[in-house]
């Protein structure tokens, strides 16, 4: 965010001539005065985003596809939908200084257009007159004349001042958290909560990284499963002969940077499923310690699948059971579906709510608690997502948190492994939790998490382990907080429990 295209000259005013340039001057198109099909691809998913709390990630394929984009403008609407999206809150204070009236009494539709066109002009290879042009065509095919006046009068007072010069303007006066705010793209209250945890674990000085990493796409990872009579490897082996590379961090995982994922065999067929390394690792940290056949195993808050379908996996290679429960039912059924592949003798589906777990009167020798968590560890995949979380959602999930916690202590064996998951690294999502756990559980003693996944992991993943810097408290050295500028992961927080054998 804090980057911009080199585009003007030493007088500030060109753009730049020659050097590598991502899209054209004239780039999706300055075809016609109707909307371009890229940028309206782009102003259809905000639409969504803003009015239906709809998913960038999942709504902008589809959109894509609807507006048969080819693959140069389906990069231009992914860039302009991504990165207006994660930057919306830096560009509306920028706006804010170029619009006459408080931005709450513009109309969505054009608010969302002037975000479009401040993306492109202070963040894309696009030239001042197309970015300014093609977004006042946008807004007269797609809400009126009425509007066009006001959208090029703003934009181009967006466009007197470049990103860097933005900064500079609007930081002057800001304390360290709210311009770091302004400048990375991410509201500041999770700047504070960053800031916060990175402490905690010993890393104060990584704020910045972790920013930039924030605002990077992800690598997409790949795991392979034991299911339908292959092995774990052999899906991988698929995978890396289809073009992924073979994951130094840990087993049965891949990287893929080839495109369209839905080609490879393995992934139609489900024994090969796109997962964070992170997930991958903190899944299987609790199945790492030696497994006795016959264990009864239970994921807590299993939907959409991800972890249920490794961990059922591993249970069908060890002789164990798992049952995956989510009270959602359309998410309940995303799970059956991620475990079809995987021998049924090897897991269930409870649809409930995993406070009412005892209702079956089950006990479970290792349970994971995935919980329901603001996601501030899994930024990168949503751009839309550290816009909407407010701080006031803290209080309703930890609350909920500690519930399933609570719920999963009752059900666990005596001498039984619990694993506290979230993609999240909160302090009150991760330490705090664990402290109220041990604190209201004598019986239960935080185990040393960091050593398992160092015994699981490949020798580049043990040495991204040990790197890790000393913690400031033995819950939080107890503990492992994955992340995406350290791991190259989601923010993956790990505690695993045992309750001590009566
Ligand atoms: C972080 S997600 C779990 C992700 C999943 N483990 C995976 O790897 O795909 C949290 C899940 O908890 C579920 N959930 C919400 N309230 C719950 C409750 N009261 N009991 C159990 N699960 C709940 C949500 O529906 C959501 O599917």
């Amino acid at each position: 965010m804090s980057q911009e295209p080199q585009r003007r000259n030493a007088k500030g005013r060109q753009r730049h001539r020659g050097g590598p340039r991502k899209f054209s001057q004239s780039a999706p198109a300055q075809r016609s005065r109707r909307a371009d099909p890229a940028r309206l691809t782009a102003f259809r998913v905000l639409r969504a985003v803003a009015l239906d709390d709809a998913y960038a990630n999942l709504v902008l394929p589809a959109e894509i596809r609807r507006a048969r984009l080819n693959k140069r403008d389906a990069a231009f609407a992914t860039e302009l939908t991504y990165g207006t999206l994660r930057a919306q809150g830096t560009y509306d204070t920028i706006l804010a200084q170029a619009v006459d009236r408080p931005l709450e009494q513009l109309d969505p539709p054009v608010l969302n257009a002037l975000r479009l066109g401040t993306h492109q002009l202070l963040a894309m290879r696009v030239d001042d007159h197309a970015a300014v042009n093609e977004t006042v065509a946008l807004v007269r095919d797609q809400v009126g004349a009425g509007a066009s006046g006001l959208v090029n009068a703003v934009l181009r007072k967006v466009g007197v001042r470049t990103l860097q010069e933005w900064f500079q303007e609007l930081t002057a006066e800001l304390d360290e958290v709210q311009s770091l705010a302004l400048r990375h793209a991410h509201p500041p209250w999770i700047v504070r909560a960053m800031r916060q945890s990175l402490k905690l674990h010993g890393r104060a000085e990584q704020l910045v990284p972790l920013l930039e990493a924030d605002n990077a796409a992800p690598e997409v990872h790949l795991v392979g499963l034991h299911a339908g009579g292959q092995q774990p490897g052999d899906a991988i082996e698929a995978a890396v002969a289809a073009g992924a590379v073979r994951s130094e961090v840990i087993e049965a995982a891949a990287v893929f940077r080839g495109g369209d994922i839905s080609r490879l065999d393995g992934v139609r067929e489900g024994i090969l499923r796109v997962q964070d390394i992170g997930s991958q690792w903190v899944a299987r940290a609790l199945a790492g310690p030696a497994i006795a056949p016959g264990e009864r195993w239970l994921d807590l808050c299993a939907g959409p699948g991800g972890k249920a379908a490794l961990l059922a996996s591993l249970a069908a290679e060890a002789g164990a059971h798992l049952t995956a429960n989510e009270p959602a039912p359309h998410r309940a059924e995303l799970v059956r579906k991620a475990l079809a592949p995987i021998s049924p003798q090897a897991w269930s589906v409870r649809t409930g709510d995993g406070r009412s777990i005892s209702d079956t009167g089950q006990v479970y020798d290792r349970i994971i608690v995935d919980a329901p968590c603001t996601g501030l560890g899994a930024l990168r995949r949503r751009p839309e997502a550290r816009w909407r979380r407010q701080p006031s959602d803290l209080p309703q999930l930890t609350h909920l948190q500690q519930e399933l916690l609570e719920a999963a202590v009752g059900v666990l064996a005596s001498g039984g492994l619990l694993a506290y998951v979230t993609c999240s690294p909160h302090p009150a999502e991760t330490l705090v939790q664990v402290e109220d756990t041990l604190s209201r559980h004598p019986e239960l003693t935080l185990l040393e998490a960091q050593p398992l996944m160092e015994d699981l992991a490949l020798p580049a993943g043990r040495q991204l382990l040990a790197a890790a810097p000393a913690a400031l408290s033995a819950t939080a050295a107890g503990c492992v907080q994955l992340w995406p500028h350290a791991h190259g992961t989601d923010a993956m927080f790990l505690a695993l429990f045992r309750k001590e054998a009566r």
